[in-house]
């Protein structure tokens, strides 16, 4: 464990120009290393989602620096050319909502990212169904999306987050439609998978069932970065 997985020194994004201008980030640093899984915790409009869209490559941001792995994506320029197979191979998103394609199954809903990367389709169907048995919805492989709970529809986006084994996983407020008991359950399997593929995950999230899970927090508030030692208390 050498290299962060994500490694972010004085970042700022600027919105616009002159008097409309708006400094959503003003200096973030960051550090997250692969296995583990981070709060990032802010009121709203603190620039939460600026960061992960910074993170995520899909938004350029104004100056500093960040890191993915070895790998300089950002240093007063983009440094990688194409952003596009950055995302797809590199970064795995889970969002509020699941957003799974409602015309095909669960298994292919996860396959499919690995087949645009060119993975034959044996194989990525194959790892569609590992990720399932791991998230405990092997037995819904051939189901039909809306034939899923929402918590299960929850499971299957982590597994489609997870197909191109990315280094990193950004998850926006995962658990915000959930019960405590399922929001809980996404939390350990969110941990679990940590460990188990050595990813990195950042949680943006307000959900205060969640937040004493997390060993390590950071707030963020007018743009500015604070860490914490969370309680870290288990899911
Ligand atoms: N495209 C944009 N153009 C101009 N200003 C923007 C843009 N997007 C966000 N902002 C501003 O940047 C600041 C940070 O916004 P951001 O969306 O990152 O906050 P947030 O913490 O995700 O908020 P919320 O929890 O409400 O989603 C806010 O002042 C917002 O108004």
């Amino acid at each position: 464990m050498n290299q962060p997985a994500i490694h972010i020194e004085n970042l700022s994004k600027r919105y616009g120009e002159g008097d409309t201008a708006v400094d959503a980030l003003k200096g973030v640093d960051m550090t997250i290393w692969p296995g583990e899984v981070v709060g990032l915790v802010g009121p709203s409009g603190s620039g939460k989602s600026t960061l992960l869209k910074c993170l995520g490559a899909v938004i350029e941001p104004t100056a500093g620096k960040m890191q993915l792995g070895g790998d300089i994506v950002f240093d007063q320029t983009w440094k990688i050319d194409d952003l596009r197979v950055l995302r797809r191979d590199r970064i795995g998103f889970v969002f509020q909502a699941p957003y799974l394609i409602p015309f095909l199954d669960v298994t292919d809903n996860i396959a499919l990212l690995p087949m645009l990367a060119g993975v034959p389709d044996v194989q990525a169907r194959e790892r569609a169904r590992e990720l399932l048995a791991a998230l405990d919805v092997g037995h819904r492989a051939k189901a039909q999306v809306s034939q899923l709970s929402g918590g299960e529809q929850q499971r299957v986006a982590i597994a489609r987050a997870l197909a191109n084994r990315p280094p990193v996983i950004l998850a926006d407020e995962p658990t915000a439609p959930l019960d405590s008991e399922r929001a809980l359950n996404v939390v350990r399997i969110l941990n679990r998978m940590a460990g188990q593929y050595q990813t990195a995950i950042i949680v943006v999230t307000h959900d205060e069932k969640i937040i004493p899970t997390f060993k390590r927090i950071y707030h963020i508030r007018d743009g500015r970065t604070y860490e914490e030692a969370g309680e870290g208390r288990p899911a």
